[in-house]
């Protein structure tokens, strides 16, 4: 230290003056500190470049990422327009309207009740993570629709508590609809976290900026007919067991259903959760087998049909993407109050789960005739075994819960609501001209 001193002694007030020492001893010294001081700055500099890149909202979950979300890392919102439009998105237009934030708004679901909410006078604000696991072209395409009818969506991620706080500090929902999450029961197996990163990570961050929130919203969210998993037991009733799900996505919905229960427990949040059974329609989900079923059957290339042991049918219990909307409407609508206020809670609250299907399961292969006859392609198909990673064998929903208490009554059948799919498939690939993802 004091070696340190005595040279920097000879370093005069006026640096154009200084005079180098003749000792090189002194100069071979002065030149080392100098390139350690700069060496110092620059990995400094480096070092909070770097910090900041990987630390910076929007992920303030420390869950590793998901590569389907990278390009998530840019900042899409914040600022006095972008304020001014979540507002004017979110206001109510009619006199007993509600104020809704829809999360996975440019998803399958998300879009067609955003609009149905929207068309009735609802303020609606959207909010999704545009990731990658499907076409993210779709969702675009979602996205302009909407817009078209006034409704915004905000690019981010529920995991981004950031962001939420900003959304309940500029709107005071009184309902959140759920819709994001990670869907799909095979694709579990290939990547399992991101499934632990929206359905549980993503739900837990939501929960909590709605239990800070004032007022706290109603919640509405997706849960899955896939929570009955080996459930044998039909039709699936409320009641009926889901302790044994068959993939990783069925378990991270039943935990939700779970950690849904906790934050109605402790917070008096108003909860209801939704099991949707095999949800198909227009603007549908292109990881769906009845969407690739069509992509695949126009193209001519094979498709599988999946049978249980000993030729058993595989069978879904189809429901119309209008059936739904109009479950999630009654939802919402007779969704009491949360009663907590400032983070705590006040007293007991509603904690509901219904099913909403058809109550009409109908066998793979029917749909695969439907298809056909609407397309007028004769499928190219091979039937194999209905493979291990994730698949049951049968669902089949018993709705007179939903029925009495949302008013549910679900009223399209397959070969109907096939041929409203088959024809927006044929308009928005236009005929094949537009690569379906
Ligand atoms: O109801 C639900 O909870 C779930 O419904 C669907 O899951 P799934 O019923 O498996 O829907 P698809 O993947 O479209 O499969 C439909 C049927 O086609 C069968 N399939 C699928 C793919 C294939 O190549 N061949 C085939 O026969 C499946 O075994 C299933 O019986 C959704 O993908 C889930 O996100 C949703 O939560």
């Amino acid at each position: 230290m004091l070696k340190h001193i005595s040279y920097l002694d000879n370093i005069p007030s006026t640096p154009g003056k200084f005079k180098m020492e003749k000792s090189p001893y002194v100069h071979n010294k002065l030149r080392w500190h100098s390139s350690l001081m700069k060496l110092s700055v620059w990995s400094f500099i480096f070092l909070a470049l770097i910090f900041i890149f990987f630390y910076r909202s929007p992920s303030s979950n420390p869950l590793p990422q998901d590569p389907s979300r990278r390009s998530l890392r840019a900042h899409n919102w914040g600022g006095p327009a972008w304020e001014k439009r979540a507002r004017s998105s979110a206001r109510i237009r009619s006199h007993d309207g509600i104020s809704v934030l829809v999360t996975g708004a440019a998803g399958f679901v998300g879009i067609h009740v955003s609009t149905a909410l929207k068309r009735r006078g609802d303020g609606v604000l959207g909010l999704d993570n545009f990731n990658e696991y499907y076409d993210p072209s779709l969702k675009r395409a979602r996205q302009a629709l909407l817009d078209r009818s006034g409704v915004f969506i905000v690019e981010g991620d529920v995991n981004d508590s950031t962001l939420l706080r900003k959304l309940f500090e500029v709107v005071a929902f009184t309902h959140v609809m759920h819709l994001a999450a990670q869907a799909g029961v095979r694709y579990a197996m290939e990547n399992p976290s991101s499934y632990v990163h929206s359905n549980i990570a993503g739900l837990v961050s939501l929960l909590e900026a709605c239990k800070s929130a004032n007022p706290q919203p109603a919640i509405v969210w997706a849960s899955s007919s896939s929570v009955y998993g080996l459930n044998s037991k039909v039709p699936f009733s409320e009641k009926d067991r889901t302790d044994q799900p068959a993939s990783l996505y069925a378990a991270t919905k039943k935990a939700g259903e779970e950690i849904a229960h906790t934050y109605n427990h402790i917070y008096g949040l108003s909860l209801t959760a939704l099991r949707f059974f095999t949800v198909y329609g227009p603007w549908g989900r292109p990881d769906m087998a009845y969407f690739f079923f069509t992509r695949d059957i126009l193209k001519g290339k094979t498709i599988s049909i999946f049978e249980a042991a000993n030729h058993g049918t595989v069978a879904r219990d189809f429901t119309y993407i209008d059936d739904i909307v109009k479950g999630c409407l009654a939802a919402l609508d007779t969704a009491e109050k949360s009663t907590g206020s400032g983070g705590k809670k006040k007293g007991p609250a509603q904690f509901r789960i219904y099913n909403l299907g058809n109550t009409l399961p109908v066998p793979v292969s029917d749909l695969v005739n439907i298809l056909e006859r609407l397309l007028k392609v004769n499928a190219k198909k091979k039937i194999i075994k209905l493979p291990q990673n994730g698949d049951v064998q049968f669902t089949h929903a018993n709705i007179s819960l939903a029925q009495r208490e949302l008013g549910y009554k679900p009223s399209t059948d397959l070969q109907t609501g096939l041929k409203k799919f088959v024809r927006w498939y044929l308009g928005y690939y236009s005929g094949g001209k537009k690569a379906a993802g």
